[in-house]
């Protein structure tokens, strides 16, 4: 039995920490913070970070292969440029519903760019239902709709054999399987493979571990819970000393570590005080298992 240890490496005060994404290349890692527009690189040897602002709010950023990032900002798929911290529209969705923005994004083991959208929060977690939808960008830059009626388009992963894409629907509290064709990028057959219980809460971003198994934050439950998407079970609970704990992945050495961001926004005073470490980057170490490298978007 390995030793887990949760700590706070980072005190960023992110409002809402969101889409971390380990880069190998630089031993860092990456994340935004939505509603303040701006995407973070944390140099873990460095122990610095160095941002970007951008124009809307961002929220997610993926590795782009040949260099440099793509990110969802707004209603845009867009290519991010570090050096020159330019962000450049590759194609906008939900041209029609100005109230939108896109929200977690993760590109397929393909190289296609996936991301959803829901409509703007006015507290966290209370909008407009049924305004999101699935999309993708494909590496030649088009766009494919998946589907409709998304409340808050959230975490996503495919399995190790590429064949399941897995997908969380917050307000359903419930973790979603579909059959996934890679040649296509379609997927078919949606049902459910966990129901969260109460007290975890609102299922939040997600990743999968070298096991095929899920892990998924768990926003206001302040905890990553372990789920085996085989069998519907509870592996494991992380509780972390914060309650919005929004998404998670793998990165360091060998991906043996978990990095996990959480938000501060919607917390009043008092549970600032107690949690003051909210809006921070933790890294777990002591699993026993590890991750898988992020895939980088092929356009
Ligand atoms: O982190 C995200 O994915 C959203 O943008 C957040 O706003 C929360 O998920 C939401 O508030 C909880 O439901
Ligand atoms: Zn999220």
């Amino acid at each position: 039995m390995s030793s887990i240890k949760i700590e706070c490496v980072l005190r960023e005060n992110c409002r809402c920490g969101e889409s971390p994404v380990w880069e190998e290349a630089s031993n860092s890692l990456l994340f935004v913070d939505i509603p303040a527009k701006k995407v973070c690189r944390w140099d873990s040897l460095s122990k610095r970070v160095q941002q970007v602002t951008v124009d809307a709010p961002v929220s997610s950023v993926a590795l782009r292969q040949g260099g440099g990032y793509v990110a969802t900002v707004g209603t845009k798929f867009c290519a991010l440029n570090w050096e020159d911290q330019s962000a450049v529209a590759l194609a906008t969705v939900d041209k029609d519903k100005k109230n939108n923005r896109f929200n977690d994004g993760k590109v397929d083991p393909a190289g296609r760019y996936f991301a959803g959208t829901m409509a703007e929060e006015t507290a966290p977690a209370v909008l407009e239902r049924h305004q999101g939808s699935l999309y993708s960008l494909f590496p030649d830059h088009h766009v494919e709709k998946y589907f409709d009626q998304v409340d808050i388009s959230n975490g996503l992963d495919w399995s190790l054999d590429h064949k399941i894409f897995y997908y969380i629907d917050s307000l359903s509290y419930s973790v979603d399987a579909f059959d996934y064709d890679l040649q296509t990028g379609k997927i078919s057959n949606r049902r459910s493979i966990y129901k969260l219980e109460k007290e975890e809460q609102i299922p939040d971003g997600m990743c999968i571990d070298a096991e095929g198994k899920l892990w998924v934050a768990c926003y206001n439950g302040g905890r990553v819970i372990r789920l085996d998407p085989e069998t519907g079970k509870r592996l494991q609970t992380l509780k972390l000393p914060v309650v919005k704990t929004t998404s998670c992945c793998f990165g360091g050495k060998d991906y043996s570590e978990m990095y996990v961001t959480c938000a501060r926004d919607g917390m009043d005073p008092e549970d600032l005080l107690q949690q003051p470490e909210a809006g921070g980057i933790f890294k777990i170490t002591g699993l026993g298992v590890k991750g898988i490298p992020p895939y980088p978007y092929a356009g």
